[in-house]
């Protein structure tokens, strides 16, 4: 596959849509902008709904490939997470499909596996202790199970359509981790854009389902689906342990929201902040 250049970015108003167009440019990218929000700093991104099929239509038309973060980004009713993203994941893929696009980067979750017991604070890495990538999929929301289906649909996708797909299962990419948890699941912005970069033009991917982080010295989970795309991690969430440990104490394994992958997901309902 020759390298894409002209990628469609969905989601480009949200947090990460924001991170990766400051981030993806330096790669070599021309990003075309997609959300159903207007974005002020950039009017010409295309406004449009992903339940709009003959806009999603246009707005794939003629790139080389896709990253879609658009969707809602946490637990709500069923019916909401139907339609932005479990239609509206379908809608886009469609959409590739009928246009020919070459690959989609789908941003999953954690939250697709979220139920998956957090590794014992004394786990060895190389022991087994880290989580692997094939551990069955046990989403703890709504949410976590579109991020679920949105992998399945990426795997029909490439086994009937021959359409690649590299399914990322974000950890937690800001500016900084703001929670204990969040150390071991923190991706740096910097990170996530070599990851989004590596996932984009490694070669021969088929559907590759990766996690996504930093290589953090706390990390929960094997990133080596992610290494063997080429993905070299630069950032580690340590220098904002202290500090963090110090404010909200270390996780505690009596806690529920402390006992699994995806924290306060778990609980029902989900309790913010997390
Ligand atoms: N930020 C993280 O740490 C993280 C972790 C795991 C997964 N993810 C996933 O990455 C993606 C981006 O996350 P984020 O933190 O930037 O979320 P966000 O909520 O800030 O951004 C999501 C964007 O999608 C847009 N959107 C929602 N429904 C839409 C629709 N029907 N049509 C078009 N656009 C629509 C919203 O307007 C918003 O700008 C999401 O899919 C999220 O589930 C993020
Ligand atoms: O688990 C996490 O930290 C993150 O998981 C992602 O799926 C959510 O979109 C994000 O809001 C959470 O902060």
């Amino acid at each position: 596959m020759p390298a894409p250049r002209t990628v469609l970015l969905t989601g480009a108003a949200g947090g990460l849509g924001t991170l990766m167009r400051e981030l993806l440019p330096a790669h070599g990218y021309e990003l075309r902008l997609l959300d159903v929000r207007p974005i002020d700093d950039a009017p010409q991104a295309i406004v449009a709904d992903l339940a709009d099929r003959d806009a999603v239509r246009e707005a794939v038309r003629g790139v080389d490939a896709i990253i879609h973060l658009a969707g809602i980004s946490l637990e709500a009713p069923f019916e909401k997470i139907l339609g932005a993203n479990i239609t509206g994941t379908y809608n886009l893929y469609e959409a590739a499909r009928e246009e020919g696009v070459q690959r989609v980067v789908f941003a999953s979750s954690n939250h697709a596996v979220g139920f998956t017991p957090r590794p014992p604070a004394d786990a060895s890495p190389d022991e087994g202790g880290l989580i692997p990538i094939d551990t069955p999929r046990r989403p703890d929301t709504f949410y976590g199970l579109s991020k679920s289906f949105g992998e399945d649909l990426a795997q029909l996708y490439w086994d009937k359509h021959g359409l690649e797909s590299v399914s990322v299962r974000i950890g937690s990419c800001f500016a900084e981790p703001t929670s204990v948890r969040m150390l071991s699941l923190w991706m740096s912005p910097a990170d996530g854009a070599r990851l989004f970069h590596a996932a984009l033009t490694a070669e021969n991917v088929g559907h590759t389902v990766v996690y996504g982080s930093s290589a953090n010295t706390r990390l929960w989970w094997d990133l080596g689906t992610a290494r063997a795309l080429g993905y070299e991690p630069q950032d580690d969430s340590e220098p904002y342990a202290e500090k963090l440990i110090a404010e909200q104490g270390e996780l505690d394994p009596e806690n529920i929201a402390h006992a699994y992958l995806g924290g306060h997901f778990v609980s029902d309902p989900p309790i913010w902040p997390y």
